[in-house]
């Protein structure tokens, strides 16, 4: 599929070029200030710190006897902070990279901006909110905005990365147009809707940069966990000194240094913002934009997603397939009027009323529709149509839009109608109703069908414990066949855009957690109401100003990933932290021991790992402590392997393997080590 080809093309960007950047910020990141905002890895810092003075100056602090022993703790301590910030600095090196070929894009461009009645060329920078500019055929469209007049084929690929152009039109849902794209065919005006800085592409950049990252709700929270644990340890290793003092056992300073440091949870402390880091960015290279990291983590925690039936659950190019007269009318009537009511109906199935006519070679008489006043397709009213100048109305829509109309106006409905209609509707088809005035003329069959692979997908949601609600404007009868083929848990049909909002917050009322996906302003409310609110690219400005993700490549059954990666991040998440915690325990009984044993060498009994010596015990524990961080890199940049299930029993499997691995894994570790360091001291 195409997007798969702009992701193996952003794939690609995790370079030699990246992973230098990323080295060279290890050490930059070294500066305390910036190390401040990491707690757990800045109280390593300063034990580095402590120890290269005890180090340097040994005679200051009477350590001269342990010089070799002080130098190499300090290298390790050094390695331990360089891990951790070469962990960030690779997980932010994509976006890093992205941006930059975004920036690219983002040269200069010449508006032709309307001045009365003529065009000034002005630079891009000098376009304001409401200005309007002209965009001819091979032009960059110099702001984001709203096509106002005109159709054009626009090439979107420096930001979607998808080569085939898109049409963008008046009116409808897709007006909107993105600064930095171009015009490849015909030309449009468009009105300009955003200030320089603050454009689609200025956002896209500081948010793949990472230069809007905030921590989320969850990472706070996790925060202070790992504080108040480095705090207590803290205090319990600074304590140790006198009171061991008490009893004449004097403790060295660089092995306390080194035992606090393995006690905190130094791994999770090192990989707890790659994580967060590289949770977005796969997000990214899936090519949905999260505005921000919060918006990634409520995907993992979502209940409910309510997605809308046609384009999303189906392929939504309905197409007329058939005409079928009711009430004694003859074919010719019910196509003639189908194609009156449709002659400047721009909806797809609109278009493709006209096109089965041709295909059938049916022909209306055009004048018909002249000077006739064109009633535009409603989501509010299900119907489109005409009035004619002679004064009758003409009508196609929903059924029972149609019938209502039909009634209000004393008209009688056919007693066929509904039998045909709800053959159509049981075959997952769509029967529009046509009428003029009180009389229904026949029915126009749409045909569309539901996507491959929707089923497998919803399967794998209620594997996951989320439900999925469908909401269609569409009859009960066609929602219950579709909702039945694709296996949807509910639905809702005949839905208006105001029917979504009040889904959701039903469903947020009772402590769900809700996801949908829209294009249009009329979806723009529950978008913002939604806790993940996902906007299609193709979409209007305010469906993509609610959300709070926009789909660069406008599928919107995309939705489905992106709860799993918010899934899979909050999985990650969890899992390095239950086996950062456990590690420190093993670690624990490696250098508890060896400690004692350096001040009072009868306590052998205690060395239960049977390593070599106190100190290689010591710079065992900590050279595990600090390797453990890279050779977990890659799983806090891929997340961890991800099977559907619901989050009680993910939880549970999690505390097993993480939490278990997490204890055994040091032990073999730390012996394995402790042979080698003891050969050498
Ligand atoms: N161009 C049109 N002219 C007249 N009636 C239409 C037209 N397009 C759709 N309808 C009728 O209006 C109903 C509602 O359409 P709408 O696009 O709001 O929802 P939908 O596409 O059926 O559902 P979904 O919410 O899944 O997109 C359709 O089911 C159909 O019966
Ligand atoms: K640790
Ligand atoms: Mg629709």
């Amino acid at each position: 599929m195409s997007s798969t080809a702009s992701q193996t093309k952003r794939k690609s960007m995790l370079s030699g070029d990246i992973v230098k950047q990323a080295i060279v910020q290890s050490f930059l990141k070294l500066n305390p200030v910036t190390m401040m905002k990491n707690p757990v890895m800045f109280v390593v810092e300063i034990g580095t710190f402590i120890v290269l003075l005890m180090t340097v100056l040994p005679g200051y602090f009477g350590t001269q006897d342990r010089i070799g022993f002080n130098l190499t703790v300090f290298l390790i301590l050094l390695f331990t902070v360089l891990f951790a910030n070469f962990a960030e600095a690779l997980a932010e090196g994509r976006g890093k990279a992205q941006a930059d070929s975004l920036k690219k894009s983002k040269q200069e461009i010449q508006a032709n901006k309307v001045v009365g009645s003529g065009i000034k060329v002005v630079p891009s920078t000098e376009l304001r909110k409401g200005d309007i500019v002209t965009v001819a055929q091979g032009e960059m469209i110099p702001g984001d905005g709203e096509v106002i007049e005109g159709l054009a084929s626009v090439d979107e690929s420096a930001i979607t990365g998808e080569s085939a152009p898109v049409i963008k039109e008046a009116g409808g849902d897709f007006s909107s147009v993105t600064g930095g794209t171009r015009v490849v065919s015909d030309a449009i005006r468009v009105r300009i809707t955003s200030d320089p800085g603050e454009s689609f592409i200025d956002r896209m950049i500081s948010l793949v940069e990472g230069a809007s990252r905030q921590k989320t709700p969850n990472e706070i929270a996790l925060n202070t966990l790992l504080i108040t644990l480095t705090l207590i340890f803290l205090i319990v290793v600074v304590t140790l000194k006198p009171i061991a003092g008490f009893v004449n056992v004097e403790l060295d300073t660089a092995v306390l240094i080194a035992l606090l440091v393995c006690l905190i949870p130094t791994t999770i402390g090192a990989l707890l913002s790659a994580i967060g880091i590289a949770g977005m960015d796969r997000v990214t290279q899936f090519n949905v934009l999260a505005m921000s990291g919060k918006a990634v983590e409520a995907a993992g925690d979502i209940n409910t997603i309510i997605l809308d039936k046609t384009g999303t659950i189906t392929f939504g190019n309905r197409m007329a397939s058939e005409f079928i007269p009711v009430g004694g009318a003859s074919t010719g009537e019910a196509a003639t009027w189908a194609a009156v009511s449709s002659v400047k109906d721009e909806t797809p199935e609109g278009r493709s009323v006209l096109e089965l006519m041709k295909k059938q070679n049916l022909v209306y008489e055009a004048s018909l529709a002249e000077g006739g006043e064109f009633i535009d397709f409603k989501a509010e009213t299900r119907m489109s149509g005409i009035d004619l100048k002679d004064g009758r109305k003409v009508r196609k829509g929903a059924v029972d839009a149609v019938v209502r109309w039909v009634q209000e106006q004393g008209g009688t409905v056919p007693a066929d109608l509904k039998a045909n209609g709800d053959a159509i509707a049981t075959e997952g088809g769509t029967p529009l109703a046509v009428a003029v005035d009180g009389k229904i003329y026949g029915l126009i069959y749409l045909k569309d069908t539901v996507k491959p692979g929707m089923k497998e997908r919803f399967d794998t949601l209620r594997q996951m414990g989320i439900k999925t609600i469908m909401c269609t404007g569409d009859n009960p009868l066609t929602a219950a066949t579709i909702a039945k083929e694709a296996g949807v848990d509910g639905f809702i049909a005949e839905s208006k855009p105001e029917d979504k909002i009040a889904v959701i917050r039903k469903e947020q009322a009772e402590g769900k957690l809700v996801a949908m996906t829209g294009d249009g302003t009329n979806d723009a409310p529950a978008l913002a109401q939604a806790d993940v609110g996902l906007a299609m690219n193709s979409g209007t400005i305010a469906a993509k100003e609610a959300a709070n993700m926009v789909d660069l490549d406008s599928d919107p059954s995309k939705i489905i990933e992106v709860v799993g990666i918010g899934k899979q991040l909050l999985m990650t998440r969890g899992a390095l932290t239950t086996f950062s915690i456990a590690n420190d325990i093993a670690k624990y009984f490696a250098i508890i021991p060896a400690m004692f044993m350096l001040a009072i060498p009868q306590m052998e009994a205690l060395n239960i790992m049977k390593l070599g010596s106190p100190l290689s015990a010591v710079l065992s524990a900590l050279i595990f402590n600090a390797v453990i961080i890279p050779l977990l890199i890659p799983l806090a940049m891929k997340g961890v392997k991800y099977r559907p299930m619901s989050s009680t029993k993910l939880l549970s499997r999690n505390l097993f393997v993480y939490g278990l691995g997490g204890v055994v894994v040091p032990f073999i570790g730390i012996k394995i080590i402790d042979l080698v360091v003891h050969v050498w001291i």
